[in-house]
C-alpha cells in the first residue's frame, strides 16, 4: 500500500503566523497610509474637490489590511511581503500623481517607498522600487494629463513633515526590535554551539579513555571548559554493591573531602525516581547546587550530575538533561565494553590474563624482535607438581584454591610490564616484553626462594584443613638464544625437563 503526505488542511494553511517582515511592517504601513488618507481628505476639502477625491481614497485605508492578508495566506510570506513592498512604490507613486505632485508628499512618501526597499532587499530592490514610484507617478500622469501643484498651504506642509518624522520614528521603532531579535538569536545559536561542542567532546572523551575514572574526569573537565560558568561533579555506584564500587569526579566545584562525602551521602539519601533536577540545600562559594538524576539510563549503576549554577532556568536544564543523557550512555558503553575486554583478556579463576591475551602478546615480541633484531624477550614457564592428586584426594574445590594461590604469589614476584597469564589448567607463564634471560632468571630464582615448599591450609567443602606443599617445575628461554618462534618451545622443554629432574630428585630422596 502506498502511503501519501497529507497536504496541510485548508485550516492549517489559513491561520499560520505570516513571516516576521510581514509582522513588522504592519504598523508603519498602516500610518502612512492612514497619513496619506488623511492628507487627501485635507486636500479635498482645501481644494473643493469633495467625494470625487475622499472616495478612492478609502482605498488606502484598505491596502494595509490587503497586505497583511496576502502575506497570511502566501504559501511564501516572506516572498509576498515583498510583493506588498513593490505593490507600496506603485501605489504611492500614482497616488502623487492624484494629488497632482503636493511637493512633500511626493519627496517624503518615495523617500519611504525606497528606504524600505533598501532595508529589507539592498539597492536592487531599491532601483526596482524607485522605478515602480516613477512609473506610478509618471502613469496616472499621462493617463489624466499631467497637472502640477506642489504647494497647498503651510498647515498642509506641517502636517506632511510631523508624519515623515512619526513615521521615521516608526521605522526606527521596528529596526530596533528586529535587531534585539537578532541579539537574542545569536546568543540563543552560540549558547547551541556550546551545547553540540560539549555533546561532541563527550563523545570523543568516552572513546578514548581506557577507564572509567578517566571517562568521568575527562568528561567533567572538557564540560567546564565548555561551560566555565558552571560547575561540575558526577558522583555513581553500583546498584548491588554501593559501598564497594563508588566513583566521583569533580570539575569547576571546590569541594573539601568532607563535603564531597557530604554531599555524596545526601544524593545517596535522594529517591533515584525523581526525574528531572533537583535542588539541593547544599551551596558552594555563594552559588546554589543543583542535581540531575541518571535514574532509568544505567542498567547496573546509580548516579547523579551535580551543577553549581547561578540559578536554573529551562534552558540549563534542557541542556542538563541531554548531557546526563549523553555521560550516561557513554558510562554504560564503557563499563560494557570493559567487562567484555576484561571476560575477553582474563582467566575467569585467577583473574590473570589468559592464553589468547598471552599468545598475542608473544606475537608482538616476535614480531618486534623482526624488526629490532637487538629488542629480546624472554619467557618463564610454571607448572604446579601435584595438582591432579591434590584434585583427586581433596576435591577440584581444594585444587582451585591451590591454583588461585599459586597465581596469587606469583603476582607478588611480577614486575609492572611482565605480562602474567594461566596458560593451561596448572600452568602459568611469564612474558618479559624486553628483557633478555636474566629476567626470567631472576624470577625463577625468587619463586624456588620464596614460594618452592611452602606448606598452604586450604578449607575442604567439608570443613576440614587441607595442607598443601607448593613443588614447581620452571623452565626458561629468551630470543637471545634461539629464533624469535621457538622460545616458547625451548621454555616449554626446559620446564619438562626440570620436572622430570625433580621426579628423579624426589625418588632418590
Ligand atoms: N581444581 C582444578 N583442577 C584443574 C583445573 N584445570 C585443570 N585441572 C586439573 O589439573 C590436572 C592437571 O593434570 P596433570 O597435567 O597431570 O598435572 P599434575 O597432576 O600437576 O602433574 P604434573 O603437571 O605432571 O606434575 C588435571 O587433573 C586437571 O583436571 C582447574 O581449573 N581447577
Amino acid at each position: 500500500m502506498c502511503a501519501t503526505k497529507p497536504s496541510p488542511t485548508r485550516a492549517q494553511h489559513t491561520f499560520k503566523r505570516p513571516h516576521r517582515l510581514a509582522l513588522a511592517t504592519l504598523p508603519p504601513r498602516t500610518f502612512a497610509f492612514c497619513h496619506t488618507f488623511g492628507l487627501t481628505v485635507w486636500i479635498a476639502l482645501v481644494e473643493g474637490r469633495g467625494w470625487a477625491l475622499i472616495l478612492p481614497a478609502l482605498l488606502l485605508l484598505l491596502w494595509p489590511a490587503v497586505a497583511f492578508v496576502h502575506a497570511t495566506l502566501a504559501r511564501n510570506s516572506k516572498r509576498a511581503e515583498f510583493r506588498n513592498l513593490y505593490f507600496d512604490s506603485l501605489l504611492f507613486g500614482a497616488w502623487c500623481g492624484v494629488l497632482d505632485y503636493y511637493l512633500w508628499a511626493t519627496l517624503f512618501i518615495g523617500l519611504a517607498c525606497f528606504m524600505n526597499n533598501m532595508v529589507v532587499g539592498g539597492p536592487r530592490r531599491m532601483a526596482a522600487s524607485v522605478a515602480l514610484f516613477a512609473s506610478g507617478a509618471l502613469g496616472w500622469g499621462v493617463l489624466t494629463g499631467f497637472t502640477f501643484r506642489p504647494y497647498v498651504s503651510i498647515g498642509l506642509d506641517i502636517y506632511q513633515v510631523s508624519g515623515a518624522v512619526i513615521y521615521m520614528l516608526t521605522i526606527a521603532r521596528v529596526m530596533y526590535g528586529q535587531n534585539r531579535q537578532i541579539g537574542r538569536s545569536i546568543t540563543e545559536i552560540k549558547y547551541q554551539n556550546r551545547v553540540f561542542h560539549a555533546l561532541h567532546d563527550l563523545a570523543v572523551v568516552a572513546n578514548r579513555a581506557p577507564d572509567i575514572n578517566t571517562l568521568l574526569n575527562d568528561s567533567l573537565k572538557h564540560l567546564h571548559t565548555d561551560f566555565p560558568e558552571y560547575g561540575f561533579a558526577i558522583f555513581l555506584q553500583e546498584r548491588q554493591r554501593p559501598e564497594v564500587t563508588r566513583y566521583a569526579a569533580v570539575a569547576g566545584l571546590r569541594l573539601s573531602l568532607e563535603e564531597e562525602r557530604r554531599l555524596s551521602s545526601r544524593l545517596a539519601t535522594l529517591h533515584e525516581q525523581d526525574a528531572g533536577t533537583i535542588k539541593l540545600n547544599e551551596r558552594t562559594h555563594g552559588e546554589q547546587l543543583y542535581a540531575t538524576s541518571m535514574a532509568g539510563r544505567l542498567s547496573l549503576y546509580e548516579g547523579w550530575l551535580v551543577v553549581r549554577a547561578p540559578r536554573l532556568d529551562e534552558a540549563l536544564e534542557g541542556v542538563l538533561t541531554l548531557l546526563v543523557d549523553q555521560l550516561a550512555a557513554a558510562t554504560e558503553n564503557k563499563l560494557l565494553h570493559l567487562a567484555l575486554q576484561k571476560a575477553a583478556e582474563r582467566d575467569g579463576l585467577t583473574g590473570l590474563y589468559n592464553r589468547g591475551f598471552f599468545e598475542a602478546a608473544l606475537q608482538q615480541s616476535i614480531q618486534g624482535k623482526t624488526h629490532q633484531p637487538g629488542l629480546d624477550f624472554a619467557v618463564l614457564m610454571i607448572d604446579v607438581d601435584g595438582l591432579k592428586e591434590v584434585n583427586d584426594q581433596h576435591g577440584h574445590v581444594v585444587g582451585d584454591q591451590l591454583i588461585t594461590t599459586v597465581a596469587e604469589r606469583l603476582v607478588m614476584q611480577c614486575r609492572e610490564n611482565d605480562i602474567l597469564a594461566r596458560y593451561g589448567g596448572d600452568e602459568f607463564v611469564i612474558l618479559f616484553p624486553s628483557a633478555d634471560l636474566s629476567a626470567p632468571q631472576r624470577v625463577a630464582t625468587l619463586i624456588r626462594t620464596h614460594l618452592e615448599g611452602q606448606r598452604c591450609v586450604f578449607a575442604s567443602p567439608q570443613g576440614e584443613d587441607v595442607a598443601v606443599t607448593l613443588r614447581l617445575s620452571l623452565g626458561s628461554a629468551s630470543s637471545s638464544e634461539v629464533p624469535a618462534q621457538t622460545v616458547l618451545t625451548l621454555a616449554d622443554h626446559r620446564m619438562y625437563e626440570d620436572k622430570t629432574q625433580r621426579r628423579k630428585n624426589s625418588v632418590l630422596g
